[in-house]
Formats: C-alpha cells, sequence, structure tokens
C-alpha cells in the first residue's frame, strides 16, 4: 500500500490520546457516530490479534511486545487510512514513532481530565489496567503528571471534568468542525 500524503484536514484520522481512564474509548465511540466515521480502538484491535484481554497480552505475551505490536499498528494506520477515529492506549504515545506519526498525518485531541477527578475513576478502570497494579496512589500520581509531557504535543486539548462523555464527544465534534471550516471552507 502507498502512503497518504497531503491529506485534506476535512479527510484526516482522528486521534484521542490521554492517561488510562480519561474517556479516550467512551468518546472515541461516541465522535465515530457523530461524524459517520469508523471508530478504531487500538487496544480492542490488539485483543483481536491475540485472541485475548489487554491483562492476559502483558502476562503471556509481556509489555515490550505489546508496545512493538502496538507502535507499528498506529504508525501503519496513520500511514495507510484516512476518515477514522481512533482511540489509542494511554502509553502509546509515549513512543516517539507514534507521536511522530499521529502529529504529521492525523488531528490529535488530548483528553485533559484533573488529577482529583481521574482518582475517582480509578476503581472503574484498575482491574482492566495492568500498568496501574501493584503501584501505590503516590506512584499511580507520578506516571500520570509524567506522561502529561508527552500528551502536551497534540493539536488540540479537551477539558473534561465533569463532563460527561456525550457532552466530551459533543464539543469535539464542534470544534473540529471550527477547523474544517477555517482550513477548507466547503465548496473548495
Ligand atoms: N466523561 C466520563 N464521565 C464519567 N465516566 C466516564 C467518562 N468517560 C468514560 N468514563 C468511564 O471511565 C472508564 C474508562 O473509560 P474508557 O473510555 O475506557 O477510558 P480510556 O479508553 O481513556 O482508558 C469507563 O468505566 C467509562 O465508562
Ligand atoms: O497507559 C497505558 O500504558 C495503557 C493504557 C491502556 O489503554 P487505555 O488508555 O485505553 O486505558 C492499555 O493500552 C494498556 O492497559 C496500557
Ligand atoms: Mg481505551
Amino acid at each position: 500500500m502507498s502512503e497518504v500524503s497531503e491529506i485534506p484536514i476535512r479527510e484526516k484520522n482522528i486521534v484521542l490520546i490521554g492517561f488510562m481512564g480519561v474517556g479516550k474509548t467512551t468518546v472515541g465511540q461516541l465522535v465515530a457516530k457523530k461524524l459517520y466515521r469508523d471508530f478504531i480502538d487500538i487496544d480492542k484491535e490488539i485483543e483481536k490479534i491475540y485472541g485475548m484481554p489487554i491483562t492476559e497480552i502483558f502476562k503471556k505475551v509481556g509489555e515490550a511486545e505489546f508496545r512493538r505490536v502496538e507502535k507499528e499498528f498506529i504508525v501503519n494506520i496513520c500511514n495507510h487510512q484516512t476518515l477514522k477515529i481512533i482511540s489509542l492506549g494511554g502509553g502509546a504515545y509515549l513512543q516517539e514513532e507514534v507521536r511522530k506519526a499521529c502529529l504529521s498525518k492525523c488531528i490529535v485531541y488530548f483528553l485533559d481530565l484533573s488529577w482529583e477527578s481521574w482518582k475517582e475513576r480509578l476503581p472503574l478502570i484498575i482491574d482492566s489496567r495492568p500498568v496501574l497494579q501493584n503501584k501505590t496512589l503516590h506512584e499511580i500520581e507520578d506516571l500520570f503528571f509524567k506522561r502529561r509531557r508527552a500528551y502536551s504535543l497534540h493539536n488540540s486539548k479537551i477539558s473534561t471534568n465533569n463532563m460527561d462523555a456525550e457532552t466530551i464527544a459533543n464539543n469535539i465534534v464542534e470544534s473540529i468542525k471550527f477547523a474544517w471550516d477555517i482550513y477548507q471552507p466547503q465548496g473548495e
């Protein structure tokens, strides 16, 4: 397959990044529906490849191999597909190649949630996020703030505190339509 180059903004993939549990998967699905686009959740695709959930992949295959497959999968989609809504896993964007591919070929939205709000969500996600297991709350807090450096490389930031998924998705749709109209007005 040949590489996609000079992608018109209206056709670019939209990529959601941010820490585990901020709502990338939930919101991504809603954005895809609202924009009549296909949704790709990278974790779900990797689970399909291995035929097991992420927690099992980490146990049986190991994190290093998971990261290698994750990177290859994302870079390949960025280089060869358009018009998709893509939710990354929270750790994917720490890899430089992933950041470069996303920023050069897609529009990257950072879902921002405060540490205080995020802490309330921990019980919902702890069992399915191996990276959070066997860590103290302090260690998780360190990781939360350390990762913000990578997430600061984005095209747009959406603050999500005290907002339900539907509202966040509506904000993204509104923001993207605004960008489309500025950079590629309809009829051009
Ligand atoms: N805006 C929101 N408000 C409250 N809970 C949410 C919101 N978005 C997602 N959730 C919940 O938080 C958990 C993690 O959401 P998920 O979409 O899997 O996040 P991510 O993909 O970023 O890890 C799920 O239980 C989901 O139902
Ligand atoms: O941040 C991470 O290192 C991870 C985030 C998870 O995805 P979500 O961000 O969708 O929870 C999943 O990819 C895996 O458990 C590792
Ligand atoms: Mg997810």
